[in-house]
């Protein structure tokens, strides 16, 4: 199962959390967050590490320009993004990348999704071509880092294609109960869990022997 750890910011942090070799670190640049990043940590990110940025309804312009910056591995895209402007958004990527050097190389586009007891799945549909995965959130009051599970039996009614994240609220006591979820037949696009603010010491700063902990026991 892969585990994504979001809302990165310390370099310090990040240099405990790598000996951990989470799948994807997450970096969130989107400014009214509390674990938006002004400057990028300067520390060693082994390259199987996949670096994600996190993005709510910024201009193509302003995400490339970060993704070529930070040399990021993909982007999250956590707001109304549509699925035309993922699909502008990779081929815009493909176009610089093939000015820069002669081997264009893709980004894996992410969209995240914030569901409730009601939230449709037809919406996920237009993006089955545009994203190569997609990320299931809690609906509530901010785009995300919002604290709150929601009732993961909802992922039943998800028969698309594109595997996805589970997200929201996830905390080192949930481990059991990720795995039951991953055991079940309806859950087999289910590759993997993104965690945030349950493991946060203050915004930003994670608790590192939690992630251990956690990681340990799924
Ligand atoms: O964490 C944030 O501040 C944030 C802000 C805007 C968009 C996404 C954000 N984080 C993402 O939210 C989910 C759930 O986080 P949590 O576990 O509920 O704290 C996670 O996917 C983060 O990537």
């Amino acid at each position: 199962m892969k585990v994504k750890v979001c809302g990165m910011r310390d370099a310090e942090n990040i240099s405990e959390l790598v000996k951990l070799k989470p799948d994807y670190l997450g970096f969130i640049f989107y400014d009214k967050s509390k674990r938006f990043v002004t400057d990028f940590p300067k520390v060693e990110i082994p390259s199987e590490i996949k670096k994600v940025g996190v993005f709510v309804n910024e201009t193509i312009e302003n995400v490339l320009d970060i993704v070529e910056e930070h040399k990021l591995d993909a982007v999250q895209l956590h707001g109304n993004e549509s699925p035309e402007y993922c699909d502008k958004l990779r081929e815009c990527h493909l176009e610089r990348s093939r000015k820069i050097s002669s081997e264009s190389y893709p980004i894996k586009i992410l969209k995240a999704f914030s569901v409730d007891d009601n939230f449709d799945f037809s919406k996920t549909e237009a993006y089955q071509n545009v994203c190569n995965f997609l990320l299931f959130d809690t609906k509530g009051k901010e785009y995300g880092g919002n604290g709150v599970k929601f009732n993961w039996e909802v992922l039943d009614n998800y028969k698309g294609a594109l595997p996805y994240m589970l997200s929201g609220g996830i905390t080192k006591n949930d481990a059991q109960a990720i795995v039951s979820f991953l055991h079940r037949q309806e859950s087999k696009k289910c590759i993997g869990v993104d965690i945030n603010s349950g493991f946060e010491m203050e915004p930003a700063l994670k608790n590192i022997a939690n992630i251990k902990e956690f990681k340990q026991n799924l």
